[in-house]
């Protein structure tokens, strides 16, 4: 896959000397969502900021389109679109205008024509001359995706698209940018919500502390949390895994007194019932059994918990 954007070795250190960003290295393919899961402070608003060429890093550099955000600022910051967190914009105005407006920003010509079309997307086009004020909630974050989108660019920023929205205006939200993927834009998100991440990115990356810890398409993740996991307690315990055993994936824990099985949850067969029967052939008593899933809240938390 092409790459977009190329971050290698961002780091941010705060005027106050606090060090938001440590070495960061990510790419960002060309026409994917990107989903940048992570806690409060983990340092997401930065790595953006930094792209956006909003704040200065300290030490690194990035890319866009093959361009460098500091020796081609004008046409990197071009090719980029940003919704902030904070819904700002001129509430008299009509949509028409302020749409109109943020394109003038960025030197572009006048294109009524393109504006129609993205009103239309964003199913704005009905609302193009109310002023904003008198729009929903939602329909105002519409507003900030247009305005975003007015000068054309090739990557979208989304930060927290739907902080302290409803279940409803969320999913309006999901739909909204998945029909702007379809018409090529790549779309970068930040996000508390693992749902979020889980219904719409193509991959998800995790930072914390100012670290990425984690990228991994969300069907590897899937795959990684369809799997389950069955504990089987012993009454005696096994030095090794008997040769009977071997076509089965275990493994001893609990100094011997655990055989754990890994299975897929997803397979038309789980297994359980073969290894249960080896194990009576082998003679193996057990206690008790017990499953347990991992799922993607699960290995996040684990990500990003603090040490204690
Ligand atoms: N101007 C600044 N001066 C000093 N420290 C800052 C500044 N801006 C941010 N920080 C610190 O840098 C860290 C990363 O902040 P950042 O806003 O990038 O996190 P975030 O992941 O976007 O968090 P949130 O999810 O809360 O928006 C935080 O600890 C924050 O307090």
């Amino acid at each position: 896959m092409e790459s977009i954007i190329s971050v290698s070795h961002l780091s941010k250190t705060y005027a106050g000397g606090f060090q938001a960003l440590k070495a960061v290295d990510l790419d960002i393919e060309k026409g994917e969502i990107f989903a940048l899961l992570g806690p409060n402070g983990a340092g997401k608003t930065t790595l953006i900021g930094i792209i956006c060429g909003i704040l200065n890093p300290s030490e690194g550099s990035v890319s866009v389109g093959g361009h460098d955000i500091i020796d081609d600022f004008i046409k990197t910051r071009s090719m980029i679109g940003l919704v902030p967190q904070e819904l700002t914009t001129d509430t008299f105005e009509t949509v028409w205008t302020t749409v109109n407006f943020s394109r003038g920003l960025f030197g572009k010509k006048a294109d009524p024509k393109h504006i129609e079309d993205l009103l239309r997307k964003l199913s704005l086009w009905e609302k193009k001359d109310s002023r904003i004020m008198a729009l929903s909630g939602g329909m105002k974050r519409r507003v900030m995706i247009a305005k975003a989108l007015s000068h054309e660019p090739k990557v979208l920023f989304l930060d927290e698209p739907t902080a302290g929205v409803d279940v409803e205006l969320r999913k309006d939200m999901w739909e909204v940018v998945k029909v702007l993927r379809e018409s090529g834009v790549t779309i970068i998100l930040t996000t508390h919500y693992i749902e979020e991440a889980e219904e719409m990115a193509d991959r998800i990356g995790v930072i914390n502390n100012g670290e990425i810890v984690l990228v991994d398409t969300k069907t590897e993740l899937m795959r990684k949390l369809g799997t389950k996991q069955l504990t089987v307690e012993l009454h005696q315990a096994l030095d090794s895994i008997p040769a009977v055993l071997a076509a089965h994936d275990l493994e001893l824990a609990a100094d011997g007194t655990q055989l754990v099985y890994t299975y897929d949850t997803q397979a038309e067969r789980t297994g359980i019932t073969s290894l249960l029967n080896d194990l009576n052939q082998a003679g193996i008593k057990f206690r008790d059994l017990s499953t347990s899933q991992s799922s993607l809240e699960d290995i996040f938390v684990n990500l990003v918990k603090r040490p204690s």
